[in-house]
């Protein structure tokens, strides 16, 4: 029976934690505020998996160092995030503290909401190592739980962290209003520009063709259950960003992936017209009537 320790008692941590205690894993929940210490989940684990947000990311993985981790053990990571210091993703911040480790990325429309509730979904396990995500894939799969494997971790990884920027452009689609064929050109314009982004870091375009791409696009900007959506729901309904992350009480990552983008546009320059809307639109330089007057009004270009 395989040891499975998750790291983070969140939304996803907990959810994951349910999803793998299904297919007979033995299966430890650890976070910041568990009585038991982690050393004692570690040791034997064959696979953890860091179910934290990106700005806990940092903290957990110098915990681990602190700890005798075996290289044997699967490094599973599934945040959705940027790193703001280095803009580095975090797959790639897990293997570089642990280069002799497999590292998985874990990613797809995966809405812990509807995990929860028993509903099916299907996601993919990302990993250089194919052996590893393979392994991840049946300590996983289940009756409602379909993983797919590949070999683009970074693809997989972009895919999830990127749609989260276009989330917030969906929430204030529908917040204004602006009805369907609005909806459908966003999402539409969203995937070239996650493509873009991607094939300039490392990642294959085909990749996010798939379920961590258009996948969880799909699935963040159609439902109100996604926190990204909700922070541009709210921004279309005259809300601030601060009352609104007050109201959560949960985390939007694509607020800070947003900047870390740009940041890596503007350095790489790579041509972000949606992404660099929500960026103005969040740090309070356009009102959200004017960041869809600002796309309208680009210059004419082929599709
Ligand atoms: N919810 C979802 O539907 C999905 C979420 N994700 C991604 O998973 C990640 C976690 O999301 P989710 O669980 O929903 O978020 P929550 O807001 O529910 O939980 C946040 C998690 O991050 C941990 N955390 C926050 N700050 C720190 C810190 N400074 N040091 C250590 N740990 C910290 C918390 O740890 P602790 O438990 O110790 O308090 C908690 O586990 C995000 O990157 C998200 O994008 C991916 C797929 C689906
Ligand atoms: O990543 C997710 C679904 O795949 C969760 O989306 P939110 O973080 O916007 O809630």
């Amino acid at each position: 029976m395989p040891i499975l320790t998750i790291l983070g008692g969140g939304a996803w941590g907990s959810a994951l934690a349910n999803l793998g205690g299904k297919k007979g894993s033995r299966v430890n929940l650890w976070s910041r505020s568990s009585s038991f210490n982690l050393e004692s989940v570690i040791t034997g684990a064959d696979v953890v998996v860091s179910a934290v947000s990106m700005k806990g990311v940092g903290a957990t993985v110098d915990r681990l160092l602190a700890l005798e981790l075996s290289p044997g053990t699967i490094i599973v990571t599934v945040t959705k995030g940027l790193d703001p210091a280095s803009t580095r993703t975090p797959s790639q911040i897990w293997q570089n503290a642990f280069p002799n480790n497999s590292i998985v990325v874990l990613s797809g429309p995966n809405l812990s909401e509807e995990i929860q509730q028993g509903l099916p979904a299907a996601t993919v396990a990302a990993s250089w190592d194919l052996a590893a995500a393979k392994q991840v894939q049946n300590i996983y799969s289940s009756d409602i739980f379909r993983v797919y494997v590949n070999e683009d971790p970074l693809g997989t990884e972009l895919g999830g962290t990127l749609k989260n920027v276009f989330a917030i452009a969906a929430g204030v689609c529908d917040g204004l209003q602006l009805g369907t064929n609005a909806k459908s050109a966003l999402l539409t314009r969203a995937l070239p520009e996650m493509i873009r982004v991607g094939v300039r870091l490392g990642s294959r375009a085909e990749t996010f063709y798939g379920l961590s791409g258009l996948g969880d696009l799909l699935a963040t900007c159609n439902s109100p259950l996604s926190r990204n959506y909700r922070v541009g729901f709210g921004l279309a309904k005259g809300k601030s960003l601060e009352q609104i992350l007050q109201e959560l009480q949960s985390t939007a990552e694509g607020v800070n992936t947003t900047n870390v983008l740009i940041d890596l546009a503007n350095q790489r320059g790579i041509e972000v017209p949606v992404s660099r809307q929500v960026y103005r639109l969040l740090n309070g330089e356009i009102t959200p009537e004017h960041a869809v007057l600002s796309l309208m009004e680009r210059t004419l270009k082929p599709e």
